[in-house]
């Protein structure tokens, strides 16, 4: 039998659950699909594809290697996997569960529906925690601790390819068409380089990881910096959680036992957030609290929109991070916190303007972290009371000497530490305002009462005890495709 393995946020040939079980059953054509309107979403961008085809440059050279040939193709998913399947006579496709956006949830609908009318088998695994089809909530944890104690899965051996498979173009982002988008310092794709953070994250990087990690200066080192591979694949979150587990049980000393268990934590927060996200599709679209549809308009302050997205809102803080993401395409998770509660709670920004736009920066976007996220900063959930991240006061906490100000916003060089995070109060400030340094789209103070007061009538108006009833009504879930049968499994 031939079977084909489409790869998604899979990007990589140890511990892939679905390769393994292709390959147990004939031979394999390993495909990725390049889907222009993915690439042309609100919530997609250059830099992201930029990393892909790195990784996918790479994944080709190791499937290569490992005799198979990773087949490349432009286009609409089910009109590629319908024109492969006739020509190369597969009649089962393996992949991955995903848990990504509206379209991409919407594409494999379309997918399941072409597959059932065309007698094509389709088979779909887990590739970490997240359950479909989770009937019960209370069961997650345990069957994710299951699912993480489970030997990784070696490369499988003796791996045969489906003959005369062409092996495609590798777009260039140009080449996709996609919008311009430099990002100078962006982190390179590849399981390589994934392996390499790993392992420099957890014997040299990672033993500050608890108290450098929401500081603009350290946290560039002391976070792992693993999220686009994991994000698209390249490590298993698997392979990423037993190298942790391995580094815990060498009892390594000083900080580290402290900063490991605060890594597990966030890998098992990974899992928990997407899990929202895979038993809440609507998430990207609607409020999780109803009551908050009315808390900002919906059509945006377009000046003020720019502003932010540009960095020149004239609050430095915000300004400096907000260069410093477009620049490298990363933040910590604190700023991200910041960038995000600031445009919600002082610019007045709906998160489904600004929800897309940090999307777009983050080279490691992954839908079923951001949008939970982006709504808790927001303030638009019912179970969490916004924090409203003071930018003028983080970055007085979090950069007093102004290093990472002034180095992404050069301008301000000659504005003293005092007046750094508040310029306008400088008395040379009428020099750099409105020529160099713009005066603050927003009176900080005034925003922040009048931010306050909106969260608390909201709140009112929801009632507390009507919270969980006030939440957005549920869409339907995404369907379980087939699960491989007795016959048909391996133990994965
Ligand atoms: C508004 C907002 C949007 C975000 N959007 C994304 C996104 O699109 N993609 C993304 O990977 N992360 C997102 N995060 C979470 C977090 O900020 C990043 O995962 C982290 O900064 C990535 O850097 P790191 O890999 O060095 O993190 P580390 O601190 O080293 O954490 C390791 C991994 O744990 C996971 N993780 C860390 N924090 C969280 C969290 N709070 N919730 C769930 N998982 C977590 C990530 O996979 C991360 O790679 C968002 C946070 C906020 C506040």
């Amino acid at each position: 039998m031939n079977v084909l393995v489409w790869l998604k946020r899979d990007l990589r040939l140890a511990d892939h659950p679905a390769l393994t079980l292709a390959a147990g059953m004939g031979a394999v054509l390993p495909v990725y699909i390049i889907e222009p309107e993915l690439w042309f979403g609100p919530d997609a961008s250059a830099r992201q594809w930029e990393f892909v085809a790195e990784s996918l440059a790479s994944l080709r050279a190791e499937m290569a290697a490992a005799g198979l040939t990773l087949a490349l193709r432009t286009g609409d998913a089910v009109e590629v996997l319908s024109r492969l399947c006739l020509r190369h006579a597969i009649s089962r496709i393996v992949s991955h569960e995903e848990t990504g956006n509206a379209w991409s949830h919407a594409r494999d609908r379309r997918v399941a529906q072409w597959a059932r009318g065309a007698g094509i088998d389709r088979v779909e695994l887990p590739q970490s925690g997240v359950i479909r089809q989770l009937a019960r909530r209370d069961t997650w944890r345990a069957r994710r601790e299951d699912f993480m104690a489970a030997p990784a899965l070696p490369l499988p051996q003796g791996l045969r390819p489906v003959d005369g498979v062409e092996a495609g173009l590798l777009p260039t982002a140009r080449a996709l068409r996609l919008p311009e988008d430099r990002c100078p310092h962006r982190q390179r794709g590849g399981r390589e380089e994934g392996l390499r953070l790993l392992d420099s994250f957890l014997t040299l990087r990672g033993e500050p990881y608890r108290t450098a990690m929401s500081s603009p200066l350290s946290g560039e080192r002391a976070c792992s910096r693993l999220s686009p591979h994991l994000a698209f694949g390249t490590l298993s979150l698997r392979e990423t959680v037993q190298a942790t587990a391995a580094r815990q049980a060498a009892r390594p000393g000083g900080q580290w036992p402290g900063a490991l268990t605060g890594f597990q934590h966030r890998l098992l927060w990974r899992d928990q957030s997407i899990q929202t996200l895979e038993d809440q599709p609507g998430l990207e679209t609607a409020c999780q609290l109803r009551a908050a549809e009315s808390l900002r308009a919906r059509l945006p302050d377009a000046g003020r929109l720019a502003a932010w997205e540009a960095g020149e809102t004239g609050l430095p803080f915000l300004d400096a991070s907000l260069r410093y993401l477009r620049a490298t395409g990363w933040l910590n998770f604190r700023m991200r916190a910041m960038v995000m509660a600031t445009a919600s709670h002082y610019l007045g920004l709906d998160w489904r303007a600004t929800g897309p736009i940090l999307a777009r920066l983050f080279t490691d976007y992954e839908p079923g972290i951001h949008w939970p996220q982006v709504q808790l900063h927001a303030g638009v959930v019912a179970t969490h009371l916004p924090r409203l991240c003071n930018p003028v006061r983080l970055g007085m906490a979090q950069d007093p000497t102004g290093v990472f100000t002034r180095r992404w916003l050069p301008e301000l060089a000659p504005v003293p530490d005092a007046c750094l995070q508040e310029p306008w109060k400088w008395p040379g400030f009428q020099s750099l305002a409105g020529r160099r340094y713009p005066e603050p789209v927003v009176d900080p103070q005034a925003a922040q009462k009048a931010a306050r007061a909106a969260i608390w009538s909201l709140r009112r108006m929801a009632g507390r005890g009507e919270e969980a009833a006030a939440t957005a009504p549920r869409p339907p879930r995404r369907a379980a495709a087939r699960k491989p049968s007795a016959q048909m499994s391996f133990d994965l």
